[in-house]
């Protein structure tokens, strides 16, 4: 670890990123590496004291039981500005607030993130600056390429993070390991051995508040654009040959620009679904259309499935699904990568066949590998045996790997520009589908599996 950064502002420090998940995240890496030495500004528009958000900090800090001297530092001496982080006169303050080189994190709404770009344009700031920025990055092609163009004005690609803490997860690098580590895996991860592969990211958490967002963006935008993209670029792509930041993300950027929506048919190949009232766990969950600042109007749906082909030589005929919705009854976080039928069973050996089938789950990370094998009884009866490891917890946890990243100024974990647009140019049929109403929308009651008339997948 060789830090860069000695500031990190936090735009947006009044928010629900920052106290859930970044000041967390940040506690963490200061735990597991006390030699750590950092400024930390936040700045938001709500009216706190520097001991106000002391306390947020330290309630933060202590959610995830920080401690030691790199946390105890900080919160020393952070500060917090009451500000509108829009305007050039503030902004301008705030970077002269920042001693060495600064980082800003974006921890806020992406029009006002937008916004804030523009505004750096006119104010002086370090030439190493480094900017973080949440997702969703734009809301579609044009936009992005926008953003990405203005962002360059600023600062070179390299030090623009574009945040997706699926990549920071233990996940992406359990793949690697698995994928490129053994010798066993890689020949057989080709559209001649394997016929399918899902990525399902099943959650049982409704809107949790989030409507002001949630509702505009909906299960597509807000899980596969972003996160399952990434995950299944990691997935499909050619052995990198370092994990440099620039050997990951070519060999990410090359999957992302042969993926299109299967068969180019969007009706085809997505679905939409949005949850009624039901319950999980015993937890009561209103109708989505009922919940605190949902407009119905805008039909967004709350379940999203997509179905892909990645035209290489490797993938080419391979349908890769993402599916990911939100009140569902059973949280399900795995990648089923289902092989193709063994060419020739023995005559003699009886008993049903299956596919060999590769779940890797995440978070907990762990893996089962499901094969047919000739079990304890009839030793000519095939039985189906499950071959099962767990990772273990991993020490990635996903936004103390982001603040890392970031601190460090490797921008591995992030999402490159092109990469961020391509997010976008896949998914656009499928956006345009369904806002043209081409493709129904379903319903099922929170806390089923979804949808009845759809077929389950993996
Ligand atoms: N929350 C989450 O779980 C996740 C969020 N994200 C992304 O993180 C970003 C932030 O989300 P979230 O924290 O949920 O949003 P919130 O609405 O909770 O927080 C946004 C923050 O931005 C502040 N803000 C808005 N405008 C200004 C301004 N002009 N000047 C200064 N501060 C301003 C708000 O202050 P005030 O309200 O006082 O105006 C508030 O503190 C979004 O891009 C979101 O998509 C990504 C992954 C997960
Ligand atoms: O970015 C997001 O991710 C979470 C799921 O990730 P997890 O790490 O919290 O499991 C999702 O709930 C949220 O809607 C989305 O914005």
């Amino acid at each position: 670890m060789t830090q860069r950064v000695d500031t990190l502002l936090i735009f947006g420090a009044s928010g629900d990123l920052t106290a859930r998940l970044l000041l967390p995240g940040l506690g963490q890496l200061l735990t597991a590496q006390p030699e750590r030495r950092l400024q930390l500004i936040g700045a938001g528009g709500v009216s706190w004291t520097d001991e106000q958000w002391r306390e947020v900090v330290r309630t933060s800090f202590g959610d995830c039981d920080a401690e030691g001297p790199a946390v105890e530092a900080v919160l020393a001496s952070t500060r917090y500005v009451e500000a509108d982080v829009t305007d050039h006169d503030q902004l301008e303050k705030l970077l002269g607030m920042a001693t060495g080189t600064p980082a800003i994190y974006f921890a806020l709404p992406p029009a006002v993130a937008a916004a804030v770009v523009t505004t750096l344009q006119t104010v002086d700031f370090p030439s190493d600056l480094i900017l973080a920025l949440e997702k969703p990055f734009g809301m579609d092609v044009p936009s992005a390429e926008k953003l990405n163009a203005e962002l360059a004005k600023l600062v070179p690609e390299n030090q623009v993070h574009r945040v997706d803490h699926f990549l920071g997860r233990s996940t992406v690098f359990n793949i690697l390991g698995l994928r490129f580590a053994n010798r066993i895996f890689e020949p057989v991860w080709n559209s001649d051995h394997i016929a399918s592969i899902d990525i399902v990211y099943d959650e049982q958490l409704g809107l949790e508040g989030r409507a002001g967002y949630y509702d505009k963006a909906g299960a597509l935008v807000d899980m596969i654009q972003s996160h399952l993209l990434q995950v299944m670029a990691v997935l499909a792509m050619e052995p990198p040959s370092t994990l440099g930041a620039d050997d990951l993300r070519d060999a990410k950027e090359i999957v992302l620009r042969a993926t299109n929506i299967r068969g180019g048919d969007p009706l085809a190949s997505s679905r939409r679904a949005r949850y009624t009232a039901g319950t999980i766990d015993g937890r009561q969950l209103p109708s989505y259309v009922d919940e605190k600042g949902v407009d119905p109007a805008r039909e967004t749906e709350t379940l999203a499935e997509v179905t892909l082909e990645i035209a290489t030589w490797r993938w080419s005929g391979v349908p890769i699904t993402l599916r990911s919705g939100k009140a569902l009854g059973e949280r399900r976080r795995e990648i089923v990568i289902t092989f193709k039928p063994a060419r020739h069973i023995p005559t003699g050996l009886i008993g049903v066949s299956s596919p060999t089938v590769l779940r890797l789950f995440v978070a907990p990370d762990a893996m089962s590998l499901e094969i047919d094998i000739n079990g304890p009884g009839d030793p000519y009866e095939l039985e189906r045996a499950s071959l099962d490891a767990t990772f273990g917890d991993g020490q990635l946890l996903a936004y103390r790997e982001v603040l890392a990243g970031i601190l460090d100024g490797d921008p591995s974990l992030s999402v490159r520009g092109d990469s961020a647009v391509e997010g976008w140019r896949i998914l656009a049929p499928v956006i345009e589908a369904w806002r043209a109403d081409r493709v129904p929308l379903d319903d099922y009651p929170a806390g089923s599996s979804g949808p009845e008339s759809w077929t389950p997948i993996g």
